[in-house]
């Protein structure tokens, strides 16, 4: 009820919790992503609908098994957030996944094992602007938690404003990556670099 409440007085989005498809989808946006399947091979592992009468967009990621943080998806995601930050009629942002029992299972693993230091580098950057696009958006944001968010997951989850995860003693959520060895990496190429070979070795 708080966090009902705070929606309220920060945006008018009540309502928007209890109803996550929205009824219209928005053109623009629409158009980004017909973009994207255009430039993909693959399918989008973002799917976005947009409600021009609440003014909410979900985000719902889309990207089986487990909607792990590839260098693809995290491109991906910013780029579909980056259109939605850009659109003033869009005051609030829900992301949530479109899979059974995981909203994300974190970085992906395979992106941090026998890549080069360039990719290395190339991917960490992509974790860094995400994170730092989605906590630093102008966006009411939501991480509505219907599944396990491990590591990245949580990390992912902790960018947005208000957090909400499905009651499921199943589900887990938390910053485990050190039981991984993975150790996030500092802000520069250097060190990114350096830190990634690390893990990886
Ligand atoms: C530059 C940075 C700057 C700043 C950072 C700021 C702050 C730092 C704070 C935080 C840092 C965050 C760092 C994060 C590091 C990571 O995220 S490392 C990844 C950690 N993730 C995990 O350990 C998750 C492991 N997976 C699971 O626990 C389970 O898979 C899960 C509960 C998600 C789902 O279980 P279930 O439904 O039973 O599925 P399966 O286990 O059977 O898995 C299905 C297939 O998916 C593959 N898979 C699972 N997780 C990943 C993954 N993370 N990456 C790639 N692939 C994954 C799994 O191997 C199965 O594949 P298969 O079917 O066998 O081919």
């Amino acid at each position: 009820m708080a966090l009902r409440a705070a929606l309220r007085q920060k945006c008018g989005l009540i309502g928007i919790l209890s109803q996550p498809s929205s009824s219209g989808s928005h053109s623009r946006v629409s158009a980004v992503l017909v973009s994207q399947m255009r430039n993909n091979a693959t399918s989008p592992k973002i799917k976005v609908d947009f409600n021009q009468s609440t003014g909410v967009a979900v985000l719902s990621m889309q990207s089986p098994p487990v909607n792990s943080l590839s260098l693809d998806f995290l491109t991906e995601l910013c780029i579909s957030v980056e259109k939605l930050e850009m659109d003033r009629a869009c005051r609030g942002l829900i992301i949530t996944s479109s899979l059974p029992k995981v909203f994300s299972a974190g970085l992906d693993i395979l992106e941090m094992y026998g890549k080069s230091p360039e990719r290395c580098g190339e991917f960490w950057r992509a974790v860094q602007e995400m994170w730092l696009k989605m906590y630093s958006s102008n966006m009411v944001t939501i991480a509505a938690i219907n599944g396990s968010s491990p590591a990245g997951g949580c990390l992912l989850s902790l960018t947005c404003d208000y957090r909400i995860m499905s009651d499921n003693p199943r589900y887990s959520i938390g910053l485990n990556e050190t039981l991984l060895g993975i150790v996030a990496p500092f802000g520069t190429d250097k060190n990114i670099i350096k830190n990634t070979h690390t893990c990886s070795n």
